[in-house]
């Protein structure tokens, strides 16, 4: 079995495939190191042979999980590094070592499912939107906050936007003018995430007038899917990077 770590800011998503990679055996999203082993720990006929991973996170805390992965499964991860290209995609940024490599990945993983140019937009933590030409060009692309961040910063500075998370999730069964304070957060801030994902598409129909496709990745896809209809959402899009930049064999 192989497990497989995507290491955003705030949660780790984890699976196990088969070998061949045919299969995705189990599944889950955890908030901490120590969760992750406990979920692990827990997970029925689990037999880890190898294990490839991509993190965000500084090279200290990357190293330190990777040290507990072999001491607990005796597998050595092998981390997803920075490339200018690899197969036909190029690195578009300046320096290619700077693009995050979560989003390195979900463009490696867009264009081998897309086959052409490709709109990527991952909605986590952050919310970042990449282009890539039919070439295999990245041209770069766009960061904004994201949900957790833009709700957060709200609450931290002002004295009266103050609500329950409760509260909060009831708030985004509809998107009327909101008449209660979490209402009017939660849904103003998902407008701005639709709104930045509407700007994206007008960019995209510029950039690519012969067609292209939508990606749709994160915790947050959900939120946006309806504003690009024929978007596809890939919840495992980084996974499907990381097995093009990390084969095994
Ligand atoms: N099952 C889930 N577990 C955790 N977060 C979820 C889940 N479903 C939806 N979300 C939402 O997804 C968002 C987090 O997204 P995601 O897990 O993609 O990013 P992340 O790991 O925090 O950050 P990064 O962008 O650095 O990867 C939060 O706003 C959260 O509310
Ligand atoms: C933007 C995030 C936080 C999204 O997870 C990540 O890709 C990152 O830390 N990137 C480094 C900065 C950059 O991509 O330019
Ligand atoms: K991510």
């Amino acid at each position: 079995m192989i497990l497989e770590l995507d290491c955003g800011n705030s949660f780790i998503k984890w699976r196990v495939i088969s070998v061949d990679g045919a299969q995705r055996l189990l599944a889950g999203v955890v908030d901490s190191d120590a969760a992750l082993f406990d979920s692990l720990a827990a997970a029925p006929g689990l037999r880890v042979s190898r294990c490839r991973l991509v993190s965000v996170r500084s090279d200290a805390e990357t190293e330190q999980l990777v040290a507990r992965l072999r001491e607990s499964l005796g597998v050595d991860a092998v981390c997803a590094q920075s490339a200018s290209q690899v197969g036909a995609v190029h690195n578009g940024y300046e320096d290619f070592r700077r693009l995050g490599l979560d989003r390195w990945l979900a463009v490696l993983g867009a264009y081998h499912l897309g086959q052409r140019a490709c709109l990527v937009v991952d909605l986590g933590t952050a919310v970042t939107a990449d282009f890539v030409s039919a070439a295999g060009m990245h041209m770069g692309g766009f960061i904004c906050p994201g949900l957790p961040l833009m709700r957060d910063q709200l609450s931290t500075h002002t004295r009266r936007i103050r609500y329950d998370r409760q509260v909060a999730l009831a708030a985004l069964q509809e998107l009327e003018p909101g008449r209660s304070t979490a209402e009017a957060v939660e849904r103003g801030c998902v407008l701005m995430l639709r709104g930045f994902v509407a700007e994206q598409l007008l960019q995209a129909r510029a950039r690519f007038p012969d067609g292209f496709e939508v990606f749709l990745t994160g915790g947050d896809a959900g939120l946006v899917r309806d504003v690009v209809p024929g978007a596809q959402v890939v919840p495992d899009l980084v996974f499907v990077g990381l097995a093009i930049a990390c084969p095994l064999n």
